[in-house]
């Protein structure tokens, strides 16, 4: 069967990736977490001290080290889930911290950023045979994608999910804090001048605020058939 580009889209800790890992893995597609990306960016601005106290990005140095950050992805063999890797060095667990969290959406404001980025996860999707989720997919990475899905659910829920999986990993986290970072990032996401989140006009909307995480993954098989019968 002819392999397609799914691109799934939508607002902070909604599901994005269990859905995208999900499908991919059954499916036998490559999947990128592209927000891993901007992520492993933004952890290596903390390491290097790129941040002043006030949480503003020395733009200046960041640019000019740009060709310094090198991202990869590895298959974790036992869970078979992908880990981030940042020069060379595993970040999966670090790049989920709140403290990037908190620092990430400034970083993905930054036009010289995406544009390195963005050359990155075109040309992981030029086989196509990927299930990509993130921001921008549908609209700015691959506007050509055959599937394009937009996620959201309500913020307390979003939050909820995110404290639950840090309270899981042992990481300390308070429910309001997450609640915070999770809608000041929805706001500067869809405010930011270059690729603004948005719904693509062909994406298709799932709000999953009462779906389980089997119900939804399902949803998705479906939305992919039906899209791979269209293309057939
Ligand atoms: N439908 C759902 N119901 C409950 N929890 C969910 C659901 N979908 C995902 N989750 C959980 O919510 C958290 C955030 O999901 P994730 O896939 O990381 O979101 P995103 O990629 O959109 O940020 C994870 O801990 C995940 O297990
Ligand atoms: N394609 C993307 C993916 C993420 N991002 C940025 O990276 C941040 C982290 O993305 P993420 O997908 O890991 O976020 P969560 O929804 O998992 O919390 C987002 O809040 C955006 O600021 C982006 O700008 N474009």
């Amino acid at each position: 069967m002819k392999k397609i580009i799914i691109a799934i889209d939508g607002f902070s800790s909604c599901g994005k990736s269990t859905m995208a890992k999900d499908l991919a893995r059954e499916i036998g597609y490559i999947y990128i977490d592209s927000g891993a990306m901007y992520r492993a960016v933004t952890l290596y601005c903390i390491e290097q001290g790129l941040f002043d106290e006030a949480g503003n990005i020395d733009e200046e140095t960041l640019k000019a080290h740009m060709n310094d950050i090198h991202i990869s992805f590895q298959l974790n063999p036992e869970t078979q889930r992908p880990v981030t890797y940042l020069n060379g060095v595993n970040v999966e667990d670090r790049i989920r911290s709140l403290e990037v969290s908190s620092h990430v959406s400034p970083v993905a404001a930054l036009g010289f950023v995406r544009e390195a980025l963005v050359k990155q996860q075109q040309e992981m999707g030029k086989e196509k045979g990927i299930v990509m989720d993130g921001r921008d997919i549908g609209t700015a990475v691959f506007p050509e994608a055959e599937l394009k899905i937009f996620v959201t659910a309500s913020a307390e829920i979003r939050a909820q999910r995110r404290y639950d999986e840090l309270k899981a990993k042992g990481q300390e986290a308070s429910f309001e804090d997450i609640l915070r970072n999770v809608e000041e990032r929805d706001r500067i996401d869809q405010s930011r001048a270059v690729s603004p989140l948005r719904k693509a006009d062909d994406a298709i909307l799932l709000d999953n605020s009462y779906l389980t995480i089997a119900e939804q993954k399902e949803w998705l098989k479906t939305q992919f058939e039906k899209a791979t019968h269209a293309t057939c």
